[in-house]
């Protein structure tokens, strides 16, 4: 009996010590690993000799994080300052300025694959979307379905609608993609909660887009059933829902309908096969518009507002140049200075592969940080940190080869911005008459703003007096403290 219990005993501790043993093996060979590819990114990856920072070469942890802390856009300005045009951000991708790579990676009949991160920009329970389709034909097919409403030609004739809303960016693309303003300006709240909602959801999806899949955990239909299931709304349901109201509305009457808008346009698509578009295809591109145009252009307004209070002789010139246009009416003499600071203002905001002599190989991620390419100074000259609209204006050659280089709108191939005429159109009109109708000034001449980037660099805290011009418009003269 004793013998039998001893021998129980000495099993049980065997059986730990072999527990043991196997928990130690597996730890040493988990610690192998990681040193083996440690030594592999860091010695003998086709990147390895390239400058970059070291712990971007070691994960893409060091990259993300950087993401997370909200200030990438100094950061990634001081990584192409320290270590040049080419730089490893990640074990497998690099951040690149250059023209050449530019027009090879962004123009028609080169352009790159988007990457995976892309796909955590399909929202579950909607039609495939243009921004984040990654394959090419089915890019082509939604692109080519919609261009017709975003051509100049028929933003000229939305401009009605512009001029209406006062060119404010969220119920602009209201009135152009739902037939409708969004009642911010209106109601001076912020509908829906809407606009904090996309920050907030932009802010996860562009830091976690490198993780767990895409967060597919997260971003799947079950999961957005069970939410519903459970109660827990995602937070852009409401004006999902006020979309696909607003959207079949106009479904339901547009051989009615008289407005020629974007949604009419919407609408109006046919799918791959030629049939009417279903309901959700209509609400994807209205919730596009929403997404890719609204923030976007209203960071172009402050942009502006910031950098003309900041050089005063600007101000005084563009001021001097949109009264003359206007003076008694005659609308005709020549805008210069207004486009040249628009310009600059959007300035400041595949296979063998070689980038300044470094070759990139197959499968490498690889990206132009628009800030980093747009404040280049063998591009732009010494001055690249500059703003100074008559950059624009001196020599029409290189002004040619600067708007080739500027990457703002990305590129000029089949992805590039398909908005880019409205916001064009936004801008300018929204700056001519903003300097027309108003003086302004800094609250906080010391720190006028604060930058947070989560993929959209996002300003904050611009405080300005505001001061009616009373010869031109109908109001009190009173000084506005106006927070932008
Ligand atoms: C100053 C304002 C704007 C800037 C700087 C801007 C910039 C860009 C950039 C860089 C891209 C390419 C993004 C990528 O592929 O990662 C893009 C794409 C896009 N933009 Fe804009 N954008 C602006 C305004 C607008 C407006 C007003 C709209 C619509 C009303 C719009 C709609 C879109 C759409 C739908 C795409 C996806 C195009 C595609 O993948 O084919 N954008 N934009």
């Amino acid at each position: 009996m004793r013998n039998l219990k001893k021998s129980r005993w000495l099993k049980q501790t065997c059986s730990q010590a072999d527990t043991e043993s196997a928990s130690v093996a597996v730890v040493a060979a988990v610690f192998v690993l990681i040193a083996f590819v440690a030594f592999y990114r860091v010695f003998l990856h086709s990147l390895a000799h390239v400058p970059g920072p070291f712990l971007a070469k070691l994960t893409s942890l060091w990259r993300d994080a950087g993401y997370r802390r909200g200030k990438w856009h100094e950061e990634i300005l001081a990584i192409h300052e320290k270590y040049g045009r080419v730089v490893p951000i990640t074990p497998n991708e690099v951040s690149v300025v250059d023209e050449w790579a530019m027009k090879n990676l962004y123009s028609h009949g080169h352009n790159a694959l988007k990457t995976p991160w892309y796909s955590v920009w399909d929202p579950p329970q909607t039609a495939p979307q243009l921004f984040s389709a990654l394959d090419k034909k089915e890019h082509g097919f939604l692109r080519k379905r919609v261009s017709g409403a975003y051509s100049m030609s028929s933003i000229l004739k939305y401009e009605n609608y512009i001029q209406w809303t006062n060119a404010f960016a969220f119920d602009v693309v209201g009135e152009l993609g739902y037939g409708s303003q969004l009642d911010m300006l209106k109601t001076e709240t912020d509908v829906n909660n809407l606009r904090q909602n996309i920050f907030d959801v932009f802010k996860l999806l562009s830091c976690m887009g490198h993780f767990l899949d895409q967060l597919w955990i997260l971003n799947n239909a079950a999961a957005a059933k069970l939410l519903d299931i459970l109660g827990g709304a995602p937070p852009l349901l409401p004006f999902r829902n006020r979309t696909f109201k607003q959207v079949q509305d106009r479904l339901d009457h547009v051989d009615e309908v008289k407005r020629e808008d974007m949604l009419q346009h919407s609408c109006r698509m046919k799918d791959a096969k030629g049939n009417p578009v279903k309901v959700e295809e209509v609400v994807i591109e209205a919730m596009n518009l929403i997404g890719a145009g609204a923030d976007t252009t209203s960071i172009g307004m402050l942009t502006y507002l910031f950098y003309v209070v900041s050089n005063p002789d600007c101000y005084r010139r563009l001021q001097k140049e949109v009264d003359a246009f206007y003076e008694d009416n005659k609308l005709d003499s020549p805008l210069t200075m207004l486009p040249s600071i628009v310009f600059q203002l959007l300035r400041h905001t595949p296979p063998n592969f070689t980038v300044r002599g470094i070759h990139i190989p197959v499968g490498t991620t690889i990206g132009i940080s628009p800030i980093a390419q747009n404040r280049d100074k063998e591009i732009w000259g010494p001055d690249a940190n500059k703003f100074r609209p008559d950059q624009w204006l001196e020599d029409e050659e290189k002004a040619k080869l600067f708007e080739s280089a500027t990457i703002t709108f990305g590129g000029s191939g089949p992805r590039m911005c398909v908005g880019r005429n409205i916001a064009l159109a936004e801008l300018h009109k929204f700056l001519g008459q903003f300097v027309r109708n108003f003086d302004f000034e800094f609250v906080n001449k010391d720190q006028p703003w604060t930058i947070t980037t989560f993929w959209f660099a996002y300003q904050k805290n611009l405080m300005m007096n505001i001061k009616p011009l009373l010869a031109r418009v109908d109001v009190h003269q009173i000084i506005h403290n106006w927070s932008l």
